[in-house]
């Protein structure tokens, strides 16, 4: 496995990544070279600056895996690599300590014109009355979007004795209560706030959330501080905002364009950096060096095992797993994929309706996961391209497949059961179902036949006149091909007088002995399946 690391991972992380895979670390890459050289990596690691968009990814042929060395996942364009069936991992929770710390420090700097203080000394210029501040103690603070790094904040601000609001539509009440912080509307936080704090993710919704007409309904003399998103806030609209008064000073941590860290020199501007009521911070959230090994050695895990098919952790564009659910959904998993395998290798109707329903046990566990195996196997014998769980999802919806997933906690028979109901577009019903036992699994209904049948990697179904002789017609075709029989069930249906012959082989059953079977009198229908395992 080769990974390239194209921004600074702390020296622990590199270490633990080089004794898995074979690692590149070019921190100084231009862009045009990485697209140049992309396709050679299974994995990339990046934090903020690396732009890994549908370019990028699409001249990654062997990507796998991209790895956020942070939180925020805004510099890359996940939609594409769901699509291209990459998995995108991140380490969500490694710096939001330092990025709450940074934000209370951005708030007492412009609260108390600390770097402006700083500069003017160094300058030679003790003019003290100038640098007048304001004091936390007493006011309050509005926080936007009340998630981990937020709520953090809460916390910190609390203990300054501030009056903490808060808005965010989507926590509930309990987590608002659970930090003693008001739930406000965003007008009611806009007008009330002395201190304006921006925690929210980068997304359609959130670009330039606050514009124009929010600075108008703020207080006069406001102090907004953003350590989230550059773009979150309009800059355009901030700069008006302070050069009319409204904004009093604005801490800001990031920018819509940012400048390349780490380089000296650069023909870099911004107006907002000439205003002296801003305090910029290049991007310094997540830089502590507590974060940065948290995050450095976090990533590199997460990178490995996602390289190793784990798929839990802290994968972005997959339901949330943790390690023990995972290792306990595994044989569900395999069972899931070997049903869906089946049903484009005997039918070739297309499908309108895919429903996956849980019965018993299972339905009280986290089974979304186990549904994308199932769709993962039912694609996998009609799409080209390698469908895997990150995009097979997205490949039925565009099929124009409805997915639905039922629960049934009522066992019946089975302690667990899954069974998957398959509707083509003339409203006919294919329907299997299979348990598992331990790490074992077993196929127990298959299309109105009761059965119980290890999934194996080379199989025949046959459908045949239940007379005397089918079993030896078929032991003969197969036999003439130099295929062994390595198990046999059958499954009589005493109403039409037919049966379901279920075979595994040694060896995988070419066309021409399909063919061969389908031309005995006694068989209705032939059909070699592979890959069920
Ligand atoms: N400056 C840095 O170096 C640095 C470091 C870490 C994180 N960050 C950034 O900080 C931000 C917050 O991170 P987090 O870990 O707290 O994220 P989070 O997902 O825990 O919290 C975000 C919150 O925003 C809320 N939200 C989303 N859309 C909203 C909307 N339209 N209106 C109101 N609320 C909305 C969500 O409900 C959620 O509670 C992210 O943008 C992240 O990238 C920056
Ligand atoms: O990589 C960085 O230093 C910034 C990371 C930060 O913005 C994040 O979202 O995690």
């Amino acid at each position: 496995m080769k990974i390239i690391v194209t921004e600074k991972i702390s020296e622990s992380g590199i270490e633990y990544l080089k004794k898995h895979a074979e690692v590149d670390v070019k921190t100084n890459i231009s862009r045009e070279e990485l697209l140049g050289i992309i396709k050679n990596y299974d994995a990339i690691i990046v934090r903020s600056a690396t732009k890994v968009d549908r370019e990028l990814i699409e001249k990654g042929e062997k990507l796998k895996v991209i790895g956020r060395a942070g939180n925020g996942v805004d510099n890359i364009d996940v939609s594409s690599a769901t699509e291209k069936g990459i998995l995108v991992v991140n380490t969500p929770t490694g710096n939001i300590v330092a990025a709450a710390e940074l934000t209370v420090g951005l708030m007492l700097a412009i609260a108390r014109n600390i770097p402006q203080a700083y500069h003017a000394g160094l300058n030679g210029d003790f003019r003290r009355d100038k640098f007048k501040g304001v004091e936390l103690n007493g006011k309050t603070v509005g926080i936007i979007g009340f998630g981990r790094i937020g709520s953090l904040v809460a916390a910190r601000l609390a203990a300054f004795n501030m009056r903490v609001i808060a808005y965010d539509p989507y926590m509930p009440d309990s987590r608002f209560e659970k930090y003693g912080v008001e739930k406000v509307t965003l007008d009611e936080l806009l007008q009330q706030s002395d201190f304006i704090t921006i925690h929210l993710p980068k997304t359609e919704e959130t670009k330039k959330m606050i514009g124009e007409k929010e600075f108008k309904k703020m207080k006069k003399g406001v102090r907004i501080v953003n350590a989230a998103r550059g773009g979150i806030i309009d800059e355009k609209a901030l700069y008006n905002a302070i050069k009319e008064g409204i904004v009093a000073a604005a801490g800001l941590d990031v920018l819509e364009v940012e400048p390349k860290y780490n380089v000296e020199r650069q023909d870099f501007h911004n107006p907002l950096l000439e205003l002296p009521n801003v305090v910029f911070t290049l991007h310094l959230g997540a830089s502590t060096y507590e974060a940065q090994e948290n995050i450095g050695i976090s990533i590199a895990q997460e990178v490995i095992s996602a390289l190793n098919g784990n798929l839990y952790g802290n994968i972005v564009n997959l339901p949330g797993v943790k390690s023990d659910e995972f290792s306990q959904l595994k044989p569900y998993m395999r069972l899931a994929e070997a049903m869906g395998a089946l049903y484009y290798q005997i039918n070739e109707t297309p499908v309108r309706l895919v429903e996956v329903i849980y019965r018993g046990e299972i339905s009280r566990t986290n089974t979304e996961i186990v549904t994308l195996y199932a769709l993962k196997g039912f694609l996998k014998p009609v799409l080209e391209e390698d469908v895997s769980v990150v995009n097979a999802k997205l490949r039925a919806k565009e099929m124009g497949i409805e997915i639905v997933e039922g629960k049934i906690e009522e066992i019946d028979h089975y302690s667990s059961l899954i069974i998957l109901k398959i509707t083509d577009t003339h409203g006919k019903t294919t329907q299997f179902a299979g348990t598992t036992y331990g790490e074992e699994i077993r196929i127990v209904e298959y299309m109105d036949h009761k059965v119980n049948f290890e999934p194996t990697e080379n199989m025949l179904f046959v459908k045949n006149k239940d007379v005397p002789g089918v079993i030896g017609h078929i032991g003969n075709v197969l036999g003439d091909f130099g295929i062994n029989i390595s198990t046999m069930q059958v499954s009589p249906n005493k109403n039409d007088g037919t049966a379901l012959m279920i075979v595994s082989t040694d060896k995988e059953i070419p066309d021409e002995a399909v063919e061969s079977l389908n031309k005995l009198n006694s068989i209705i229908k032939a059909r070699a399946v592979k890959g069920l395992i």
